[in-house]
């Protein structure tokens, strides 16, 4: 199955869910991404700090697939957060992919002791600009670390964050929605934990004949996220992507809403990341 697209602020289309790809290697990420793109996915997720992204561009590769037909994001490190260290930063994973451009690219956490996120972004807009890649992104940004870059006259695409129905992140998708900024949803199934045996997923799915994740990654799709499930089993690759002919129910996606933890197990991107 292949997922649906979405528009991004800036006009670029984005598939409506990806391939995470941390922490599998270069050899098992380019097994991985030959699979899913067989599988009809089109979006994939690497980093520079996974280094994983030369088994990326080669699964991409292996599958036979047009490097026009698929969405590559990798995003960079905090030691790259200047104008012109941005640009530095994509002739390096540019290279590492072997590719020309990159669909999106993001700072991958704001460090903002570093002082440098906001012309991190600024450097962003001028390879959009160039056409060196297709659209900017930001990860682990807090709405003040948006509004920062927003003060400057810069709107990101993206920002990619931790979701989960336990912490679904409600106020960070109500600023991105008002910014016009697309919410990617990382760690989309809490890891697999026992969030996937709560009754209000296990319910759903036995409703629908899908399974707990399928459920799951649709909730994410039907309320305002775009999810990066990670795994490297291939049915588990197909499972996950098998998820837009089935629509959840209103009453179903608040039982689903209802596990809100209220406390965001999240990383304090103020003081973490790299
Ligand atoms: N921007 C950032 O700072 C961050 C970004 N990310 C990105 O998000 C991606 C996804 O997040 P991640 O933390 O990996 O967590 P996920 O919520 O995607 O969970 C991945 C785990 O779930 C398992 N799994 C996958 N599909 C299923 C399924 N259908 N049923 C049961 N188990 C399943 C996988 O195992 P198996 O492989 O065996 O299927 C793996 O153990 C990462 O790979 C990375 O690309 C992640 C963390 C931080
Ligand atoms: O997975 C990511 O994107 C992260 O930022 C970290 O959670 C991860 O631990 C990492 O990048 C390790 O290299």
């Amino acid at each position: 199955m292949t997922a649906p697209t979405l528009t991004l602020t800036s006009g670029t289309t984005i598939p409506a869910l990806g391939l995470g790809t941390w922490p599998m290697d270069d050899a098992d990420v380019a097994t991985a991404v030959e699979t899913a793109i067989g599988a009809g996915y089109r979006l994939i997720d690497t980093a520079e700090n996974y280094g994983n992204e030369a088994g990326v561009g080669e699964g991409v590769r292996r599958s036979g697939i047009d490097r026009g037909e698929v969405f590559l994001t990798t995003k960079f490190n905090e030691k790259w957060h200047s104008y012109d260290g941005v640009r530095r930063a994509f002739e390096a994973s540019a290279a590492r992919l072997g590719v020309e451009y990159i669909d999106l690219f993001l700072a991958h956490w704001p460090r903002p002791a570093f002082g440098g996120f906001v012309d991190a972004v600024r450097g962003l807009v001028a390879l959009r600009e160039e056409g060196l890649i297709r659209a900017v992104g930001v990860s682990n940004f807090k709405p003040a670390h948006l509004q920062a870059v927003l003060d400057s006259g810069l709107v990101p695409d993206v920002n990619q964050i931790k979701r989960d129905p336990r912490n679904p992140r409600r106020a960070e998708l109500a600023f991105h929605a008002e910014h016009g900024i697309l919410t990617e949803a990382y760690t989309p199934l809490g890891k697999a934990g026992d969030l996937l045996a709560e009754p209000a997923i296990t319910q759903a799915a036995q409703a629908h004949g899908r399974t707990p994740a399928q459920v799951v990654l649709r909730w994410h799709t039907q309320t305002g996220a775009l999810p990066i499930p990670k795994s490297a089993d291939p049915g588990r690759i197909a499972e996950n992507i098998t998820i837009f002919d089935f629509e959840l129910t209103s009453e179903e996606i608040a039982g689903i809403d209802a596990l809100d933890s209220g406390d965001a197990d999240v990383a304090d991107s103020d003081v973490v990341g790299h």
